[in-house]
C-alpha cells in the first residue's frame, strides 16, 4: 500500500497542535495534520472564547442588579436566542479560517481520528501515513459517567450552543465549568442546581474564598447539592430525574436539562496508543522534560493531553512552542512550568496565583496570611458590590509574595498583577512603591500586600 510521508504530523488543531504545526513548517518541514472535529480547538469552538461572550451579558445584569435603586431603575433581561447568535459571530467561522489559515502555510489536512499502526505509522481517512514525528495534542475531553442513565446527559458543548435556555437546569460537577455555566445560566434566568459528589466546590481553589463565593452563589439563587453519590438518571417525557444517595438517604432532582460538568480527561481513546508504544496514565501522555513520550522518542505530546501543566490555554501554547522547537533543533528546549494565574469566570471572579496557603506554609519557615473581606473598599462600594476579598501570602523571610488568591469584581484581570510580582520575585514594598492609576482595581493590589 502506498504510504504518505511527513517530516511532522501533528494530531489535534487546538493552540497546542497549530503553535507545533505552524512553527515546524515555517521551519521548512512538511507537515501533516488530523482533527477528528471542527478545526480550531476547544477554546476558541466550545470552551474559553465563546463562554466569555455569554459572560458579557450577564455582566451587565449584575452590575445592574447592584445598583439598582442607587441610579439604575431596572435590570435587563437577556435574549438567549439573541445572545447565541452573538456568540455565533465570535464561533462560526473559527473551523473555516483555521484550516485556511493552516492551508496556506502548505499543511495537509485530514477530518478523521488517526490511529497507530505502529510507532511511526498512523492511519487516517483509509490512507496510511509515515511521520519522523508524530505529535499528540488533542486536548481533554468530557469524564464519561457510568451510572445508569447517563446517555441522557448534555456536555459543555451542548450548553453553549443551546437554542433555548432550559427553564430549570441541573450541573453535575461544581468545578470550573459547572461553577462558571451555573452562574450564566442563573443571570440569563434559569433555576439552576449544582450537584457534586464532593464537600464543596472547586477543590483547586482557596476554601474561604470559595465559601464566600458559594454563599453569593446561593443569593443569586444557586442551589447546591454536595457529598452525593449519583446513583442513575431517568428521562420523563419533558423532565430528566437525577437519583442520588446522601447520608444514606436516597434522593432525587428534577430538571429539563442536565449536564455533565464532572471533569475532563485526556483525549486519548481512539488513537491505538498501545500500538504506537506510547505510555500513558490518567493525567494523559506521560512525557520527558522535552514533552517527548517516555516510551517512543518519535513522539511528543503538548497543551492538555500531556501530563505536565495545567489543562488551560496559555499553558497549551507554551507547551506547543517547546515542542516545536524541540522537533527543529532537537530536544534544546526543556518544558519549565511557568508561574499560571487561573480563574473562574463567576461573577465575581474567583482568581489564584502562586502557593495556596497550605501550599506555602509546609514549603516556608514562616508566612504572613493576608485574609480579609473588603466590600467596604470604595472600588467594590462605587458599583456596590456585596463580594470583594483577598488571600494573600508572603514568605515572612524575604517579603516576597508567593500566593494571591482573589474573589471580586475583575480579580480575573487583576490577578495577572500578582502573576508578574511572583514571576518576577517582587517583595509587598516593590508593588506599594509601584504607581498605578487611581482609582482602579489595580491599585487596591496596594492595600492588599
Ligand atoms: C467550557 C470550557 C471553558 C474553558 N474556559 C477556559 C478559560 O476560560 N481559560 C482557559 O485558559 N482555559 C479554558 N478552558 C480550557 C481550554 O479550552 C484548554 O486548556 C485548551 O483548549 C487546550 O488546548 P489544546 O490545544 O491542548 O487542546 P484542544 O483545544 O482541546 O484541542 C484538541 C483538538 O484535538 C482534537 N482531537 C481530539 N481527539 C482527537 C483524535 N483522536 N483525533 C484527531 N483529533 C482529535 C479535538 O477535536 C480538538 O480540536 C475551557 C475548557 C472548557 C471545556
Ligand atoms: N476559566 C478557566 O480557566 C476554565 C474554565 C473551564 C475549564 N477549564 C479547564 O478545564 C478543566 C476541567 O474543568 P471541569 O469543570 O470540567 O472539571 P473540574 O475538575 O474543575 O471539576 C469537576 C467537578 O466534578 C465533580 N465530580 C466528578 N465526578 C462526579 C460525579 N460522579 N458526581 C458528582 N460530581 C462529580 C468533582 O468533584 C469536581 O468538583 C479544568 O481543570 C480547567 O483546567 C478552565
Amino acid at each position: 500500500m502506498k504510504v504518505k510521508k511527513y517530516d511532522v504530523f501533528v494530531i489535534g488543531s487546538g493552540a497546542a497542535g497549530r503553535t507545533v504545526a505552524k512553527a515546524c513548517v515555517k521551519g521548512g518541514l512538511t507537515v501533516g495534520m488530523a482533527d477528528k472535529r471542527e478545526y480550531g480547538g476547544t477554546c476558541a469552538n466550545r470552551g474559553c472564547d465563546p463562554k466569555k461572550v455569554l459572560l458579557g451579558a450577564t455582566e451587565v445584569i449584575e452590575l445592574s442588579a447592584n445598583l439598582m435603586g442607587k441610579g439604575i431603575k431596572a435590570v435587563p433581561g437577556i435574549s438567549w436566542k439573541k445572545l447565541m447568535q452573538y456568540k455565533g459571530q465570535f464561533t462560526l467561522a473559527v473551523p473555516r479560517t483555521t484550516e485556511e489559515d493552516l492551508k496556506t502555510l502548505g499543511i495537509s489536512l485530514y477530518h478523521q481520528s488517526p490511529k497507530f499502526l505502529d510507532e511511526q505509522t498512523l492511519s487516517v481517512e483509509g490512507k496510511t501515513v509515515r511521520a519522523d514525528k508524530i505529535i499528540i495534542a488533542t486536548g481533554y475531553e468530557p469524564r464519561n459517567l457510568h451510572f445508569k442513565g447517563s446517555k441522557h446527559l448534555k456536555s459543555s458543548d451542548d450548553f453553549l450552543s443551546q437554542k433555548k435556555l432550559p427553564k430549570k437546569i441541573t450541573f453535575i460537577g461544581a468545578g470550573y465549568v459547572g461553577m462558571e455555566f451555573a452562574h450564566i445560566a442563573a443571570r440569563a434566568g434559569a433555576k439552576v442546581t449544582v450537584i457534586d459528589s464532593g464537600k464543596r466546590p472547586l477543590k483547586a481553589f482557596d476554601a474561604d474564598l470559595v465559601e464566600g463565593l458559594r454563599s453569593y452563589s446561593k443569593e443569586l439563587g444557586i442551589d447546591f447539592v454536595f457529598n452525593a453519590k449519583i446513583t442513575k438518571v431517568e428521562k420523563a417525557r419533558k423532565k430528566v430525574k437525577v437519583f442520588y444517595r446522601k447520608k444514606g438517604k436516597l434522593e432525587s432532582l428534577a430538571s429539563n436539562v442536565v449536564f455533565n460538568t464532572a471533569g475532563r480527561v485526556p483525549a486519548i481513546s481512539t488513537l491505538q496508543l498501545e500500538k504506537g508504544k506510547v505510555a500513558f496514565n490518567e493525567n494523559g501522555i506521560e512525557t520527558n522534560d522535552y514533552l517527548q513520550s517516555i516510551s517512543n522518542t518519535g513522539v511528543y505530546a503538548c497543551g492538555d493531553v500531556s501530563d505536565k501543566g495545567l489543562p488551560l490555554t496559555p499553558l497549551s501554547g507554551i507547551e506547543g512552542k517547546v515542542v516545536a522547537i524541540n522537533v527543529l533543533e532537537g530536544n534544546k528546549e526543556k518544558m519549565q512550568v511557568p508561574v499560571t494565574p487561573s480563574v473562574v469566570y463567576t461573577l465575581p471572579n474567583l482568581a489564584s496565583v502562586g502557593y495556596s496557603e497550605e501550599e506555602a506554609t509546609s514549603r516556608y519557615k514562616n508566612v504572613e496570611v493576608k485574609f480579609e473581606s473588603v466590600p467596604s473598599w470604595f472600588n467594590a462600594r462605587r458599583v456596590n458590590a456585596p463580594v470583594y476579598a483577598y488571600k494573600i501570602i508572603l514568605n515572612q523571610r524575604t517579603r516576597k509574595i508567593v500566593g494571591a488568591h482573589l474573589l471580586g469584581p475583575n480579580a480575573g484581570e487583576t490577578i495577572n498583577l500578582f502573576a508578574m510580582a511572583i514571576g518576577q520575585g517582587m517583595t509587598a514594598e516593590q508593588i506599594k512603591q509601584t504607581v498605578f492609576t487611581y482609582p482602579s482595581w489595580s491599585n487596591d493590589i496596594k492595600s492588599m500586600v
